[in-house]
């Protein structure tokens, strides 16, 4: 099976993370997520990330460090889910993929309907 490499934001705002909504066109519509996207051929992850957020959301960040990796099956294939911790800086939230987003204590992050790679993440945030 295919293995797709997206790496991702955990970005901080003070005491809050940052959450999206996929919207109804996309894969996995309706689940919340840790915005990024694919890594393009010959990209550095952190440069995928920036380029994804810029693009998604309008949003600048300050990639701080590696957190965690999951590989997770889907039933159609199988991702490499790579996330950074990142400081906000700035945004437009000019959405392009989602539908809503919110800003969440870390602690509550396993109330959201998360996409089933990031539970994982979610997780070791809450114990950190
Ligand atoms: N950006 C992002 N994608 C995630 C996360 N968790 C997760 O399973 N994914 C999946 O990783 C894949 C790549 O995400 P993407 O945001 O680049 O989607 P895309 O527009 O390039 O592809 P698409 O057309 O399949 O939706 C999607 O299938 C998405 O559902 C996450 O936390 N962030």
């Amino acid at each position: 099976m295919a293995t797709i490499k997206v790496v991702c934001g955990i970005i901080f705002n003070e005491d809050k993370v940052f959450l999206c909504r996929r919207s109804p066109h996309k894969s996995l519509a309706g689940y919340w997520e840790f915005p990024g996207g694919k890594i393009e051929s010959g990209e550095k992850e952190e440069d995928s990330l920036s380029r994804e957020l810029f693009e998604e959301l309008g949003m600048s960040v300050e990639i701080k460090e590696h957190f965690k990796t999951v590989v997770h099956n889907y039933d159609l294939f199988t991702i490499e889910l790579i996330a950074y911790i990142c400081q906000f800086q700035k945004a437009s939230y000019k959405l392009t993929d989602h539908d809503q987003y919110e800003w969440v204590s870390k602690n509550n992050l396993n109330q959201w309907n998360l996409a089933p790679a990031d539970i994982p993440i979610a997780e070791a945030l809450s114990k950190c």
